[in-house]
């Protein structure tokens, strides 16, 4: 007969009031019950000390739990062999954690080979997991410290992702490496998991991060305690206590709007000019802001009616702000609006061709009916 918890095909790690004291000490991990979803993310976010990697590294019993279970699969890690529950889960630290002597091909190869996978198999599975992270073939060949830390970043989740584990912990990985790059590699794990969907266990302790990446987001305090644990859509709109909403930060409310979709945003045409035009004094503008395009019809800046006869050349353009691609949320979509020089967003097609422009007062009002909308379901939920 099967146990409930064997049957259960959800949760594939479950923590069961895990409590983890060192050396006597008060608990880095305080009573700690969580269920972690298969082929999800979970983020574990909190302020530095509050037990995020103790818990992480309890989960391939890097550390051992002082009291409590961890299931994994509905079994209990303390009876399995750490070394290959170890080996069964893929490991991404914020160092990347690479052997400097190895080429990046044997660091990727190491974990199959332990595993008894034969040199060249392993290379060449290790080959085509450089392409799975966006790095060129030929970086196979170089040393770790010949790579940038984004590029040594992106070898460390090739490697953990080699013996194709349903497992991959993380640590901190993208906190070493700067803001854009930082980025790039948060769109790259979800294109990445779109196409995996491992289980995901990630740390970071920036709440952004956190929101951006988890499909859930466990918030530690202080501690070692669990605070909340939601979907990220629930903790930046309703935090269950003032650390929570402290820690999420002041801009919750705009960073909400991430979560609200603005396929409902009316576009609404723009007048354009193209570049081509530009030298042409017959060609005159109407609007007070008309948009430069060029001849595939993609952005380039504003003209101005005012200045109009003082631009002839694209660089003399009013730089534009962000971009709008037509259905992404209302947070892209008031950007677009507040960072542009016109106040209209530019709002592009996939294709990045221009398609029209969106108003802030529009979004705002969508922002008001959606919290209409959210008050009345609360309110029939709390009768
Ligand atoms: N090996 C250890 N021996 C003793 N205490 C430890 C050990 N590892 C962690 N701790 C303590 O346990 C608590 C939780 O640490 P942990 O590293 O799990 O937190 P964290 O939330 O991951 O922090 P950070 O974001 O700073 O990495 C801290 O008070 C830390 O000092």
């Amino acid at each position: 007969m099967t146990s409930p918890e064997q049957d259960d095909t959800r949760h594939q790690i479950e923590f069961r009031s895990v409590t983890k004291t060192y050396d006597g000490g008060r608990p880095a991990v305080d009573d700690l019950t969580l269920d972690i979803e298969r082929g999800k993310i979970t983020v574990f976010v909190g302020p530095s000390g509050c037990g995020k990697t103790t818990s992480l590294r309890m989960i391939n019993r890097m550390v051992e739990p002082t009291s409590g279970r961890i299931l994994v699969d509905g079994q209990d890690i303390s009876q399995q062999k750490a070394a290959e529950l170890r080996r069964s889960m893929g490991y991404v630290m914020q160092s990347s954690g690479l052997l400097p002597h190895r080429s990046v091909l044997d660091n990727i190869a190491t974990v199959p080979r332990l595993n008894g996978v034969r040199k060249a198999e392993a290379r060449s599975r290790a080959q085509e997991l450089l392409a799975v992270v966006g790095l060129a073939p030929e970086l196979g060949g170089r040393y770790p410290g010949q790579l940038s830390g984004g590029q040594q970043q992106r070898v460390g989740v090739a490697r953990a992702l080699a013996a194709d584990p349903p497992i991959l912990l993380m640590d901190e990985p993208f906190s070493a490496v700067d803001p854009v790059v930082r980025a790039e590699l948060q769109e790259e794990l979800l294109r990445l998991q779109r196409d995996l969907a491992k289980t995901i266990v990630f740390v970071t302790h920036d709440i952004d991060e956190a929101t951006i990446l988890g499909d859930k987001v466990a918030v530690f305090a202080v501690g070692g305690r669990l605070a909340q644990y939601a979907a990220p859509e629930e903790i930046l709109r309703a935090p269950v206590d003032d650390f929570v909403a402290g820690f999420v930060g002041r801009d919750r409310g705009f960073r909400h709007l991430s979560f609200q979709p603005g396929a409902d945003v009316a576009i609404h045409p723009v007048e354009t000019i193209e570049v081509d035009q530009l030298a042409d004094p017959t060609v005159s503008v109407r609007s007070p802001w008309t948009l430069l395009v060029d001849a595939d019809g993609r952005p380039h800046g504003w003209v101005p009616q005012a200045t109009r006869g003082g631009i002839t050349r694209q660089a003399d353009a009013v730089p534009g702000g962000s971009l709008y691609t037509r259905g992404d949320t209302l947070r892209r979509a008031l950007d677009a609006a507040l960072s542009s020089p016109s106040g209209l967003g530019v709002t592009v097609d996939d294709d990045g061709r221009a398609v029209g422009v969106v108003h802030a007062a529009e979004v705002f009002e969508l922002i008001e009916a959606a919290r209409l909308v959210r008050g009345r379901a609360d309110h029939n939920t709390a009768v």
